[in-house]
């Protein structure tokens, strides 16, 4: 950890609002007026779109940057293939896709000297990252900071830190993200990630599909779920640095790197709405019954990744926030269920109301496509006999990638130490009420 670093990421600024077309510069009069691309950039910048979207798709849908930098990010020499490290990538085809219910606990410690890019561990996933389509799930843990920059060509980055603050240096400035906030790189843009403290651990989805958006309200109106003004994207911040820095670039599933004479970090001024963000989870306006039963967790979405079937997403982001209970004549927790979607959970904080022990912050579990899971037995027996008073949920912190096709796991995964080989206890001794 360096107290710079955290000195830095206290009292940033950030532009508000999802979706924007905003616009920053570091230094006054860097950002063109009236065009994108003058014949001569101001200061002796460089323009360059970055595209995340077709130029044709939908204006609704458009993702598209300017970027005035120092150098085009056309200078650089050839990328060569590096060390995948424990990254993977769609299709995952080395195992065959598991029916059972799956659950792991936190990664181990990492070696010395991990940055969040070594340190990074994929799960599974599925999709085609070439066909830009699906979603891989990572952890990560880390004890050190990036000297080296990243982008990720197959996909955007939905980090969801569990454990330690990350400073994130991305060519459009700086995001600072804590456990309980998140963060998004999209396709392509360059980044580094400090550590603010001794170790950093967490989620990664890795979208290959089309960027996230948030997810329409329909009968709730216009307002509620994540609200569109606490995403918040950063002001223009330049690096200036002449010398050797390595560029890591993630291309159809692998790393490549190169040696730049130059920081790529050297954006002055951009506009557009292809930016990195951050949200905070305390922020997400929770939505649930106020009469009875159990609504569909789909209520709690913050993001979705639409897939080419209308409300059929490729991957959600969805959030299990503190929220009060009060439904009457209602079994509270999650119900029993099996679900055409796919779900990886995780815990950022605290416990789980479906599970009374064993699902812990930094574990994951995966109920894939057609599984039988909800509350485990404990669970179960103390809900069903529970005083239904108005009840707060404020001890935990959950979320939810959850997508349209099952997650295939990585051979690591499959054969992790840290997998819990008796999950399917949880719904051990589940006893017979019937007696008619
Ligand atoms: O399995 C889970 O815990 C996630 C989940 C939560 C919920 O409230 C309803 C359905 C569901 O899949
Ligand atoms: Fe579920």
């Amino acid at each position: 950890m360096s107290g710079d670093a955290r000195k830095t990421a206290e009292g940033l600024t950030y532009l508000s609002g999802f979706g924007n077309e905003h616009s920053s510069e570091a230094v006054p009069g860097a950002l063109p007026e009236g065009r994108n691309s003058p014949q001569r950039a101001p200061l002796g910048l460089y323009a360059e779109q970055l595209s995340g979207t077709a130029f044709t798709e939908p204006r609704a849908h458009n993702r598209r940057s300017w970027l005035y930098r120092i150098r085009p990010s056309a200078a650089h020499p050839a990328f060569t293939r590096t060390d995948n490290g424990a990254i993977r990538t769609a299709p995952f085809t080395d195992s065959v896709p598991d029916p059972n219910r799956l659950r792991w606990d936190p990664l181990p410690e990492p070696a010395p000297g991990t940055d969040f890019l070594a340190g990074l561990w994929t799960l599974g996933g599925n999709g085609d990252a070439t066909q830009r389509t699906g979603m891989a799930v990572h952890l990560y843990h880390a004890n050190s900071s990036m000297d080296r920059v990243f982008s990720d060509a197959d996909g955007e980055l939905l980090i969801v830190p569990e454990r330690g603050g990350l400073l994130l240096r991305t060519e459009f400035g700086l995001l600072h993200v804590e456990p309980a906030q998140v963060a998004l790189i999209p396709r392509g843009v360059r980044f580094r990630v400090e550590l603010l403290d001794e170790v950093a651990r967490g989620y990664v989805c890795e979208n290959y599909g089309a960027p996230f958006q948030l997810p329409d309200l329909g009968p709730i109106g216009a307002n509620g779920l994540a609200n569109a003004r606490d995403f918040m994207a950063p002001v223009a911040a330049y690096e200036d640095v002449e010398g050797p820095v390595e560029v890591v670039n993630k291309f159809c599933g692998n790393l490549w790197t190169a040696t730049y004479d130059h920081t790529p970090l050297d954006v002055v001024a951009w506009h557009g709405n292809h930016v990195p963000y951050t949200y905070d989870l305390r922020r997400f306006n929770v939505i649930g019954t106020i009469s009875y039963d159990h609504p569909d967790p789909s209520i709690f979405t913050v993001l979705t990744s639409p897939s080419d079937t209308p409300g059929l997403a490729g991957v959600d982001f969805v959030v299990f926030a503190p929220r009060w209970l009060v439904g009457e004549d209602t079994f509270r927790p999650p119900y029993f269920h099996r679900n055409v979607m796919s779900e990886y959970m995780g815990l950022i904080e605290g416990a789980y109301d479906a599970k009374a022990e064993g699902f812990v912050p930094g574990g994951g579990s995966l109920h894939n496509m057609m599984s039988a899971h909800g509350p485990d037995r404990e669970t179960f027996d103390r809900a069903s006999a529970a005083e239904l008073r108005p009840q707060k949920i404020d001890d935990g912190l959950a979320f939810m990638f959850e997508t349209r096709w099952p997650v295939t796991l990585t051979p690591q995964a499959a054969g992790a130490d840290h997998l819990q080989r008796r999950y399917d206890d949880v719904w051990q001794g589940m006893e017979r009420h019937f007696r008619p």
